[in-house]
């Protein structure tokens, strides 16, 4: 990817036919938390709605089914109970894409809902707790994990599942930081087996076959409002929607990464997460799409 720029073909890629219906644009799945931690899931859906997704459906456990259902109108709702549930939802194979991490929750469930994702070969996002899960374990983690899988991890989180690569970075002189980040999220993709989008105001994205993409809001592109509370959770709803309409999960963490640069800056100061999704129609008429 250019330092700033979103190729040609993906633009083209964003546009909708007009002999296409809803279900040609895919249905992505965004797992919430239970009561009182549903935002971050809410922010992911809307911003996986808003980048096209045909359907977007926002899977809650039971207990949380009555908050969602007094914020969300056009994102469907569905009571999933534990991962039973999950993998009861999952029967359904328009279910083309999943987000699980924003507001899940570190627990036994969270970790068992990434199994569940995993295990169905979905494309899938895995961010914030989804991650954080693993922490003691990142080798069990791996072994789940597949090259349809996307992570999203600001450097807390990327921390958490590779110390390793972790502790180099922060032994790193100041000016060879981005060679060393580079290199850490190339590593850090060869070994899971899965893209990693390791956020940042250069946010680099790196898949298991050595591709290596970069995003850098910096200078004239700038977006420092962008780090603001759930800003990492719409970016992991965009993703998630782009996988749904069927890009491949490197263009999807590119392109998501580039709209929700292009958010921020059109935004500009002021901004909190709930403008983001907002702001893509905006955007979209900008790129011609
Ligand atoms: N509206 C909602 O519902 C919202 C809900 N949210 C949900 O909250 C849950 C927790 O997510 P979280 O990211 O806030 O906390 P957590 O996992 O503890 O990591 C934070 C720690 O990591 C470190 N750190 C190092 N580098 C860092 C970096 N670049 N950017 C950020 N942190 C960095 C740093 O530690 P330090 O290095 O300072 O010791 C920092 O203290 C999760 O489910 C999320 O989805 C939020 O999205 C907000 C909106
Ligand atoms: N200074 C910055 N300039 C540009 N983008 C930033 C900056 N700081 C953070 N971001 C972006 O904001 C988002 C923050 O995500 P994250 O840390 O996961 O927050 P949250 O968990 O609250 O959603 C990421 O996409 C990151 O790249």
């Amino acid at each position: 990817m250019p330092r700033t720029g979103l190729s040609p073909a993906l633009i083209a890629r964003l546009s909708k036919r007009a002999d296409q219906h809803k279900y040609d644009h895919g249905h992505a799945l965004i797992l919430s938390g239970g009561p009182g931690r549903g935002g971050a899931a809410r922010l992911a859906a809307r911003a996986a709605l808003r980048v096209g997704a045909g359907l977007v459906t926002l899977g809650c456990p039971p207990e949380a089914l009555a908050e969602n259902a007094a914020q969300v109108t056009a994102i469907m709702l569905r009571p999933l109970d534990g991962s039973a549930g999950l993998e009861e939802a999952l029967e359904d194979p328009r279910l083309n894409a999943i987000c699980m991490g924003p507001g899940l929750g570190i627990a036994t469930v969270s970790r068992n809902h990434v199994r569940v994702a995993l295990a169905s070969r979905r494309p899938v996002v895995l961010d914030a707790d989804a991650l954080t899960s693993f922490a003691d374990d990142p080798r069990a983690f791996f072994a789940l994990l597949h090259s349809n899988a996307v992570l999203t991890p600001h450097m807390g989180e990327f921390a958490r599942v590779f110390p390793d690569l972790a502790k180099a970075l922060q032994a790193d002189p100041r000016e060879s930081r981005l060679e060393v980040r580079r290199a850490a999220v190339t590593q850090a993709a060869a070994r899971c087996g899965a893209t990693v989008l390791l956020k940042g105001e250069v946010t680099l994205i790196a898949d298991p076959s050595g591709h290596l993409a970069e995003l850098h809001l910096t200078g004239k592109a700038a977006a420092p409002w962008l780090a603001t509370a759930g800003s990492g959770d719409v970016l992991a709803g965009l993703v998630t929607g782009l996988l749904a309409r069927g890009f491949s999960p490197f263009q999807a963490a590119e392109t998501g990464a580039w709209l929700h640069g292009a958010a921020g800056r059109h935004l500009g100061a002021g901004l909190i997460a709930e403008d983001l999704p907002e702001a893509l129609p905006a955007i979209f008429a900008q790129l011609g799409v």
